[in-house]
This record gives C-alpha cells, sequence and structure tokens, in this order.
C-alpha cells in the first residue's frame, strides 16, 4: 500500500503558488538542485543540511521509540543525506552504526563534508566495510536506513553494492530508503533486474515523487512513500517543462463548474447514459445514479426495451429511453437533444450494439465518453478509431487499454503507449488503477493522487463513467470533466474507506460519498 502525505505536499504546493504539480525525471531533478543553488542563494551543503533537517524529522516522527539505527550509505549526495542524518540522530540521543560502502576518495564533495563532519560526532560508529561477515549486528528491533543512491543511480546495481542490497532484503528489519530505493530507477526500470532493488518499509522522497513509484510493480520496493518538501526554488519547478503531472486539490479547484444562482435544470446539461442490457443492469443504474450527483441538470438513460422500470425504481431522478431491442443498445435516436453523451458500461458487444455504436460514432456532435463494452467493440473494430471525435474522453481499466493499444512489458512502456494513443487519436485516454492516468491530447500524462484499493470493487467503474459524463454535459472541457472527475471518484473512494474500510466498500458508497466529495473540494 501506497501512502503518500498529500497535506504537507499540498500545503507546500499552494505556498510556492504552483497551480500544476509537475513530476520530473532524475536528470531534471538534478537541473532543479543546481538552479536552486544557484538561485535562491545556498551553498549545496547547506541545502544537504536542510534535507537531512527535513529527513530526521520524518524518521523520529515514523521511528519515535527505535534506538538504534543502521546507515547504509553510498558514494554519492544520497550517502551525503545519510552521514548528515545520521550526525542529527546522534544528537538526538540515537546509537548509530554507519556502513560505508566505498572508500572516501569515492566520495562527492559534500558527502567527504559530511563524513568529517560525522568522524566529530559522538554515539556513531563509522564502519568502512566491504565483505557481509563484517557487517556490524542487525537486530529485529533496529532500523536500516538506505542512503546507498538515489536519483544518480546510472545502471543496474552489481558487485558489492548488490550484495548489501541482498542482505538487507533478507533481514527482519524494517528499512527506510532516502529518496529511492537504492537500485530503483526514477524512471524506465527496464533491464533493472528485481533482486537489485532495495525493499523498503518506508520512503521518504524529497520534493516530487518518483515516476516509477506509481508503477505497481514497485509497490514492493517503495513501500510507503511520503513525499517531504525540501524547498527547491519555484521558478525551476514553473520553466522545466515535463509531460507528467500530479493532480492534487490544488489543480482541480479551479475546474469547479459555477452554479449560477438563476439557473434552472436546462442550464447545467443533459447528459445521454446508454449503459446497460439484459442481465447487466445494475451498470446502468450505477452510472445514472453517479451522475445524478455530478451536478448536471437531467439524466436521460437509454436501456434496452422492457428494462426501464428497473432505472425508474432504482433513480427516480432519471429520464428513461428505452430500446427497440429487449437485450441491448441496437439504435440512436434524438442524439442533437443531449450536451454529452456517455456509452460502454454494461452494453455487451452484441452485434446489434456493435451496428448502434458505429453509426452513434458517425453522428454524434456532442461531447462524448466511452467505456467497457463500447471501448472492447472499437477495439475488434479498428476502423471506429478512425471515427473517434477529437477530444472524446476514453475510461479503460488496464485489460480494456491493453485491448486498445497492445501489450506491454513494464509501466513505462504502458505510459508511452498511452500517450501515444492519446496523441495519435487526439482523445483523453485514461488508464483506471491505482493513480489513474490520463493521457491528454496534447501527449501529456496526470497521475490522480485520490483513491484506495477499497475501489477495486465492480461497479466503480460505471460510477466513474457517469461522474464524468456528468460534468461533461455541464460545459467542462474534455480535459477538465476527466481531472475533476477521477479526482472526485477517488476521493469519494477515500471518504467512504475512512467510514467504513476498504474491505466493505462498494460502488454506491462512492456515489452515496459523492456530496462529501464535492463540499471536500469546495472548502
Ligand atoms: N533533490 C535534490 O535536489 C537534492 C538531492 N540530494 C540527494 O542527492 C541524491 C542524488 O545525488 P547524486 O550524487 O547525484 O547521486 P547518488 O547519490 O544517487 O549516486 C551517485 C553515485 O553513485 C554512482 N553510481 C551510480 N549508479 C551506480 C551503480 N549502479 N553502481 C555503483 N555506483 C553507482 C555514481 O557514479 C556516483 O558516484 C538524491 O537522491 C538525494 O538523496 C541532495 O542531498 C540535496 C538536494
Ligand atoms: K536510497
Amino acid at each position: 500500500m501506497y501512502w503518500v502525505d498529500f497535506d504537507k505536499y499540498f500545503c507546500f504546493s499552494i505556498r510556492l503558488s504552483l497551480t500544476i504539480m509537475k513530476l520530473f525525471s532524475s536528470t531534471q531533478i538534478k537541473e532543479i538542485d543546481e538552479y536552486s543553488i544557484v538561485h535562491e542563494p545556498i551553498t549545496s551543503v547547506a541545502l544537504m543540511e536542510r534535507v537531512a533537517e527535513i529527513l530526521a524529522h520524518a524518521i523520529l516522527d515514523i521511528y519515535p521509540h527505535v534506538n538504534r539505527f543502521l546507515v547504509f550509505c553510498g558514494p554519492g549526495n544520497n550517502g551525503g543525506d545519510g552521514l548528515a542524518v545520521a550526525r542529527l540522530l546522534a544528537l538526538q540521543g540515537k546509537c548509530l552504526d554507519i556502513v560505508l560502502l566505498y572508500d572516501q576518495e569515492k566520495f562527492s564533495t559534500d558527502t567527504l563534508i559530511n563524513y568529517k563532519r560525522l568522524k566529530k560526532t559522538s554515539c556513531v560508529t563509522l564502519h568502512r566495510i566491504d565483505k557481509l561477515e563484517d557487517l556490524p549486528e542487525l537486530g529485529p528491533q533496529d532500523v536500516v536506513i538506505d542512503a546507498m543512491f538515489g536519483t544518480g543511480l546510472s545502471r543496474p546495481l552489481n558487485g558489492w553494492p548488490l550484495e548489501v542490497v541482498t542482505y538487507i532484503n533478507s533481514c527482519q528489519a524494517e528499512v527506510v530508503s532516502i529518496d529511492m530505493p537504492s537500485g530503483l530507477p526514477g524512471e524506465d526500470c527496464s533491464g533493472f533486474p528485481s533482486d537489485g532493488i532495495v525493499c523498503a518499509t518506508n520512503t521518504l522522497t524529497l520534493q516530487f515523487p518518483k515516476l516509477s513509484f506509481f508503477f505497481p510493480e514497485n509497490e514492493k520496493y517503495v513501500g510507503l512513500f511520503q513525499v517531504l518538501p525540501i524547498g527547491l526554488h519555484p521558478q525551476a519547478l514553473t520553466t522545466i517543462p515535463t509531460p507528467y503531472q500530479f493532480i492534487t486539490a490544488s489543480n482541480v479547484k479551479p475546474l469547479l463548474p459555477k452554479r449560477a444562482t438563476f439557473g434552472h435544470k436546462g442550464t447545467f446539461g443533459h447528459l445521454l447514459l446508454i449503459a446497460g442490457s439484459k442481465g447487466m443492469m445494475g451498470a446502468s443504474v450505477l452510472s445514472a445514479r453517479a451522475a445524478c450527483r455530478a451536478g448536471v441538470g437531467l439524466v436521460t438513460s437509454h436501456v434496452p426495451s422492457g428494462q426501464g422500470q428497473i432505472v425508474q425504481i432504482a433513480v427516480p431522478e432519471v429520464l428513461v429511453v428505452e430500446d427497440m431491442d429487449t437485450v441491448c443498445f441496437s439504435s440512436i435516436s434524438n442524439i442533437k437533444t443531449y450536451s454529452a453523451i456517455a456509452v460502454g458500461p454494461g452494453i455487451s458487444k452484441h452485434q446489434k450494439a456493435r451496428v448502434a455504436l458505429r453509426q452513434l460514432l458517425k453522428e454524434v456532435e456532442s461531447p462524448l465518453l466511452l467505456d467497457a463494452d463500447a471501448l472492447n467493440i472499437i477495439a475488434e473494430e479498428r476502423d471506429m478509431l478512425d471515427m473517434l471525435p477529437p477530444n472524446t474522453i476514453l475510461t479503460p481499466h488496464p485489460k480494456e487499454l491493453s485491448r486498445l493499444v497492445g501489450d506491454w512489458s513494464n509501466s513505462f512502456q504502458r505510459l508511452e503507449l498511452q500517450q501515444a494513443f492519446a496523441l495519435k487519436y487526439q482523445v483523453v485516454l485514461l488508464c483506471k488503477g491505482a493513480f489513474t492516468t490520463i493521457a491528454l491530447p496534447n501527449g501529456d500524462l496526470l497521475f490522480n493522487s485520490t483513491g484506495n484499493s477499497g475501489m477495486a470493487t465492480g461497479g466503480t467503474g460505471d460510477v466513474l463513467s457517469g461522474i464524468i459524463g456528468g460534468l461533461l454535459a455541464q460545459g467542462l472541457t474534455s480535459v477538465d470533466a476527466a481531472i475533476l472527475g477521477v479526482y472526485l471518484h477517488g476521493l469519494a473512494g477515500d471518504i467512504s474507506a475512512g467510514e467504513i474500510g476498504q474491505q466493505a466498500l462498494t460502488a454506491s458508497d462512492l456515489v452515496n460519498n459523492l456530496g462529501k466529495a464535492w463540499l471536500s473540494i469546495l472548502k
């Protein structure tokens, strides 16, 4: 399970007046680091000291009762952070054993300065070690501080550092990694063997989450992660370009649609929801309920003939139109009446639904969202991809996404495929999951910050379609509707998990907590 200290993250972003929380590559982080040193101005060793104070504080917060820490230090500034943290923890009365993996000739300038400072500190024992058998004893109550490699990692670990990583991973002790688990690259992890990376209990990362933290295959290395603002220069953060952004509360607040005082139900849009088929009417009900709580004026549910009663009883707020077919969506009518259309949840891949979807794509003029079976159909009938109107929103989960974009061998490649597809077809393409990603028609890629694994349960995708559809109908652009919809959906999930826990969470809880989610953003 991941954990991000979003409050600290938000506070800091607001203080810097950032409207967008960017995510940077390791190379760019080095550039931002250097820019900050010149323009703050601050010496690099003073910046390292500031970082170490923040890190030591966070470590003491997590482990207030731990008395002994074993710090593994590499040659670069990550090792320097470790040495400075060790000194500060020793000054707090903790017992510190420091394992130096390299001779001081290999140390970076600031690491060497901190090595010399540490030698003058009491309660620390420095070990320059190059064999496992010489390592100091590590008890289950002790905590390992991993300060071997951070953003400067340039290749997979081998030799001595690899032996140390294997040893650390075989021990019972908890591990806190500084900035990154040693051995984990910041972005593309292909070619980095899985046994050469520290498995941290907690990762205390500096200023920004690293891209690789958002990849499911890296959960076992990153553990719980916390983002610690270290005061890098706001100018560098705003001017250095990156396609990656992180959606936080400060990003979504400006997107909230205004409610005109004299508005009536015609003012707030009319959504057509084409969802459900015989035996799959739950999808229709859930998406309709969610749409009704998304601020939209009117919702019409298009359902198979004879199924309308289900929706009318379950969601009295919606209007219902029945198809001619008794099984599935088979034809469209009066689509120009609506300010947005969402199609797909539970519609089946029946031949009649395929024909109707094709017809819809030919005739549609309003903003459009495609989900679930609508996506499966266009993945199989690929000429329909060229019929997608620009800015259509597609909301697949990973399996549906792979049908659209092809298979990937790691999550970084998945991001690239997602971005390329959004750019090629000029659509907004989601990949639902932890940190739902949203690829934009300009090639940018956003990560959502809300949500939890309690939401990994049937029907939550239908709820998302209803929310985003409702926002589209109110006139939000596709990009804004996708960002706000995904954020609200996850927030409703977090509020639900806070009330009833993740295990008991159902899709209906998300709908019921959407009001609280809106209020929490409006605050
Ligand atoms: N974010 C910031 O602004 C700050 C970050 N700080 C910390 O500095 C590190 C990054 O430091 P850097 O010196 O650039 O890199 P590393 O310490 O990660 O390591 C570089 C060091 O390691 C060697 N090396 C690289 N890969 C390997 C390998 N596979 N095997 C062996 N050796 C390797 C390389 O040659 C160098 O010697 C960042 O993570 C933060 O912890 C600053 O303290 C403050 C500002
Ligand atoms: K590290």
